[in-house]
């Protein structure tokens, strides 16, 4: 329980930074898990921005957004295991639309990429709209990943203390 308060802490934190430097709209942590042997991606950190605070954006257990892996752009990466910039949402083949509707808002451009612990998906972050510019730069795409090193050692410990 503890270090999952603390993962989800310098998660937050990291997200935070991240939305003010590429200037995104809202940023998002999704954690992978197996239910019944079936792959599924549930929402942990939702809508983090600039501003924002840690229980706005902590979703807790009966808030979740679960997603299978073979929907969204969300699905597409935990699959391919690949980051991926999408400059247009609605002309990706993979978007879904779900959470657009269920949330009432707007998904233009997606940055988005999987963390690993070895072989092991852990989890996908995403940055979501792309502020002031039209989609996500190379440079955005670069500050993104390197800012994301630092998440990235925090889950996958939480990984391992999740798997013992
Ligand atoms: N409003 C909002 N939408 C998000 C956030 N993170 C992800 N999404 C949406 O969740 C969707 C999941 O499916 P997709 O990956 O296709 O597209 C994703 C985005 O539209 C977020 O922090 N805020």
């Amino acid at each position: 329980m503890q270090e999952s308060i603390n993962m989800e802490k310098v998660v937050f934190k990291t997200l935070k930074r991240i939305s003010a430097l590429i200037n995104a709209e809202w940023c998002s942590l999704f954690m992978y898990r197996q239910r019944n042997g079936i792959p599924e991606l549930a929402s942990r950190l939702f809508n983090v921005h600039k501003d924002s605070t840690l229980e706005e954006c902590l979703v807790t257990s009966d808030g979740e957004i679960v997603f299978p892996l073979d929907i969204g752009v969300l699905g597409h990466v935990a699959q391919t295991k690949r980051t991926i910039n999408i400059q247009n949402a609605l002309e990706c083949q993979h978007f879904s639309t779900f959470v657009d509707e269920l949330t009432q808002s707007t998904t233009k451009n997606i940055l988005a990429t999987p963390i690993m612990n070895g072989k092991d998906m852990v989890a996908v972050i995403m940055a979501v709209n792309k502020i002031g510019g039209p989609f996500f730069t190379s440079a955005d795409e670069n500050l993104f990943l390197k800012y994301l090193n630092f998440a990235s050692l925090n889950l996958k410990i939480y990984h391992l203390s999740y798997l013992h």
